[in-house]
């Protein structure tokens, strides 16, 4: 096996996992899979993945001894979704895999997110392993345990926290990834600068096409994401306080995932997170915790890296302001009725913002449907 890049999860009760990155790495799937043990593993994929990757994943796991099945589901945010979690369990079943087997999410973060979770369902509990293949999934949906489909309600309302045993990152298979979904991926590579590492930030500003074109900072871009991650996870698993740092940008964006239900032809995740953090960085600015000149900055990156930053760039619009504010009431962090929000004090610098008043959102959020 080749030299690679390795970040390791350090979770307690013998949870702790490797993040294994690096071009190629679908080509070990097998022997590094088949060294967790079981019998067999099934992949689930979706349909655009599946014709590019699942029948080379599936030979090497057949050539390291594990019998496979492949499950493939339909493209997109709408297969997060009680019907397509039903048609994965069933099809798992179908490939008779047993309590000691595995389960492989191969594809972006739709289906890490629906087969994490239905490897927490199937039979009370299987193993799963996270074999990212967009620039999204490698830096942020693999790693962390969080699992799950949406509801017409809400996104993510729906899941469970369950731990993958292995995440192998092959960033060649970025090079088929579309010019959209890199993008899409690249709001959460900039989001962890904007956490709490302005030099990562920095760094971004001035590499980032170099992530996009696939050069060396790509593989150092994912691996900086992934012990970013990591590290937040390690300390705070479940989001009882540090973790709800990696939300930044997601109350909006949530919001916005809904109103366009679920629709990936006109909003994808990485979009609305975009928008999302353009906008929790011009409310924190509005609030005067923040210099306007960061919330400037941080909006002028990501449209440099043609994301979208402002509602009015939701294709066939978003609702009003009362939409907004009702779909954010159904956010994870409401607490007692009170939205919780990701603000900052500049870049790097974000904090946990409990009890905002939903007054001061609304009048935001209507000069921001405004555009003024
Ligand atoms: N669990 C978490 O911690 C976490 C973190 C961030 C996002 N998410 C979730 O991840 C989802 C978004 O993930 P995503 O952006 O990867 O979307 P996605 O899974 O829909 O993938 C994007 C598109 O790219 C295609 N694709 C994937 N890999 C490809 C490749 N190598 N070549 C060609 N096409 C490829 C897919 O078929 C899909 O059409 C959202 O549902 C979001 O809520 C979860
Ligand atoms: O891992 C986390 O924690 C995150 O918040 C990462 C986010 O990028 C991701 O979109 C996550 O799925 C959002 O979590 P949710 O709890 O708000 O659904
Ligand atoms: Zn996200």
């Amino acid at each position: 096996m080749s030299e690679r890049l390795i970040v390791h999860v350090p979770l307690d009760q013998g949870r702790d996992y490797d993040i294994v990155i690096g071009r190629g790495l679908l080509d070990e799937a097998g022997a590094r899979i088949a060294a967790l043990g079981g019998r067999a593993a099934a992949i689930v994929t979706d349909d655009t993945v599946a014709a590019l990757y699942s029948e080379r994943v599936r030979d090497a796991l057949e050539a390291a001894g594990l019998r496979s099945g492949i499950v493939s589901v339909t493209p997109g945010e709408a297969s997060k979704s009680y019907a397509t979690f039903a048609q994965v369990c069933d099809g798992l079943l179908g490939h008779r895999i047993e309590r000691g087997d595995l389960v492989v999410a191969l594809g972006g973060g739709v289906v890490g997110d629906l087969a994490g979770f239905a490897a927490a369902s199937l039979r009370r509990g299987v193993r799963f392993v996270q074999a990212p293949t967009s620039l999204l999934a490698q830096v942020d949906s693999s790693v962390g345990g969080k699992t799950g489909i949406n509801s017409p309600l809400g996104k993510n309302l729906i899941g469970a926290f369950h731990q993958p045993r292995l995440v192998l990152a092959d960033t060649g298979t970025l090079d088929t990834l579309s010019a959209r979904e890199m993008r899409a991926g690249y709001a959460e590579v900039a989001k962890y600068g904007l956490i709490n590492d302005s030099g990562f930030f920095d760094w971004c500003e001035t590499n980032w096409s170099g992530i996009f074109s696939g050069g060396p900072e790509r593989d150092e871009a994912v691996a900086i994401c992934c012990r970013s991650k990591a590290g937040v996870v390690v300390r705070d698993e479940r989001e009882d306080g540090e973790r709800a740092l990696l939300n930044l940008g997601h109350t909006f964006g949530h919001a916005l995932e809904r109103l366009t239900g679920y629709d990936s032809a006109r909003l994808v995740h990485g979009e609305g997170v975009a928008i999302g953090m353009a906008l929790a960085f011009r409310f924190s600015a509005r609030l005067g915790l923040c210099p306007g000149q960061d919330a400037g900055r941080v909006a002028n990156h990501l449209a440099l890296a043609g994301l979208p930053t402002r509602l009015a760039q939701v294709p066939g619009g978003c609702g009003d302001a009362s939409a907004l504010l009702d779909a954010m009431a159904q956010d994870k962090k409401v607490r007692e009725g009170r939205l919780t929000f990701i603000l900052a004090r500049g870049i790097g610098r974000s904090f946990i913002a409990p009890g905002i008043d939903a007054a001061d959102v609304r009048a935001f959020l209507d000069d921001e449907l405004r555009d003024v």
